[in-house]
């Protein structure tokens, strides 16, 4: 049995796979750091957390009460959301590969220091498991140099200004989904609270909506997508840097718009801001996606996983008129699972002997 663990920003997932892939047991921590809860299983407890090494302890302890105690599993795979420019490929943990995670923490500050803290609580309690993990921006490694870099000068490239993408463990996921069916040139759609699209060509990325943090592209929940760069300059000045990070990434988007980042709710309502806002959700998802056909060349199908692509049929209906000018394309909806990819990168590294 393997055991995955998603540390996201305020929360932590779990998930136990058999070596044959078959989900046995699911649960989570959410909001991390204040009164939260615990969810095993069918089980919910409501529990106060410190931080995600307690909550990772707290949730080891309610699996070896359900029947997975820690010494059960023959390994642990974890999410890391950054790889950096080096990790493309899912890893075995060792001390150099924890470095690399180390380093990039400034790539990813509200991620990578999470997704190492799990890491380390498990080196500590069972030093003798083997650890896995794999990076959400891996599978954007494929996108050729001139989707990759920013028009700004070498130096800040080389220092890591640079897009990255991510999502990638949706989008790999996405694509062992399809198998042998797999169409050509698929235009991908991760609709969550995060949202991005992913040009996929012959099973690769080679075009992403997400830049440098998972900031850019479409409008999202709480985030504003793309922005011009002088924009951002200007408040910052006149609201400081915390405060401007905190607006564009916690206080944007379809919040700004209609104070609600739950695309459910907002289609409820039928009001004048809930219904601009679901629009511009669909237009900017829309124009994206040009872009992104552009980068393909041509379309052969698009997908759409997460919240709201695989549960919000008006959204995704919207976004598909608004495509009406690339004419009649299939329209294939698949359940998100990045537990599942990360547990199948740890199988594959295990069947090759790392
Ligand atoms: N039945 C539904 N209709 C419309 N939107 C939905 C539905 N179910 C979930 N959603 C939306 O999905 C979004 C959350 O997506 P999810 O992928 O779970 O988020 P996260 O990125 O946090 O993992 C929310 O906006 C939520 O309202
Ligand atoms: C950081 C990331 O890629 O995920 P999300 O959009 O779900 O926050
Ligand atoms: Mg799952």
């Amino acid at each position: 049995m393997i055991l995955v663990l998603n540390a996201g920003s305020s929360s932590l997932k779990i998930e136990v796979f058999d070596a044959a892939l078959r989900s046995l047991i699911a649960g989570s921590v959410t909001n991390l750091g204040t009164a939260g809860a615990l969810k095993l299983g069918e089980a919910s407890t409501a529990i106060e957390t410190r931080d995600h090494a307690h909550a990772l302890a707290l949730m080891l302890a309610a699996l070896a009460e359900a029947g997975y105690p820690l010494a059960s599993f023959t390994a642990a795979a974890h999410r890391v959301v950054h790889g950096g420019a080096i990790l493309t490929q899912p890893a075995r943990v060792t001390d150099p590969i924890i470095k690399t995670i180390q380093s990039v923490i400034p790539l990813a500050p509200l991620h990578n220091p999470n997704n190492l803290a799990g890491i380390d609580a498990l080196r500590a309690t069972a030093p003798e498991m083997p650890q896995y993990c794999s990076f959400g921006t891996a599978f954007h490694a494929t996108n050729p140099d001139v989707a990759i870099r920013y028009a700004i000068p070498k130096t800040q490239h080389d220092a890591g200004i640079r897009r990255y993408g991510f999502h990638g463990l949706s989008y790999a996921n996405m694509v062992a989904d399809f198998g042998d069916a797999l169409p050509a040139r698929l235009l991908a759609f991760h609709l969550g609270n995060g949202a991005s699209l992913c040009a996929i060509r012959e099973g690769q990325s080679i075009a992403t909506s997400m830049g440098y943090s998972p900031l850019s592209g479409l409008t999202m929940g709480t985030r504003s997508g793309d922005i011009d760069g002088a924009a951002v300059l200007r408040m910052s000045k006149s609201l400081g840097e915390d405060e401007t990070d905190r607006m564009l990434n916690k206080n944007s988007g379809l919040k700004a718009l209609a104070g609600d980042n739950n695309m459910k709710t907002l289609l409820e309502r039928d009001d004048p801001e809930a219904r601009f806002a679901v629009e511009h959700f669909c237009y900017w998802a829309a124009r994206n996606a040009g872009s992104a056909i552009v980068a393909m060349g041509e379309v052969d199908a698009v997908a759409f996983t997460g919240g709201i692509g695989e549960n919000a049929a008006p959204i995704r209906d919207r976004i598909m008129d608004l495509l009406g000018c690339f004419g009649e394309l299939p329209v294939h909806v698949i359940t998100a699972d990045e537990e599942k990819q990360i547990a199948r990168d740890a199988l594959t590294l295990m069947a090759g002997g790392h």
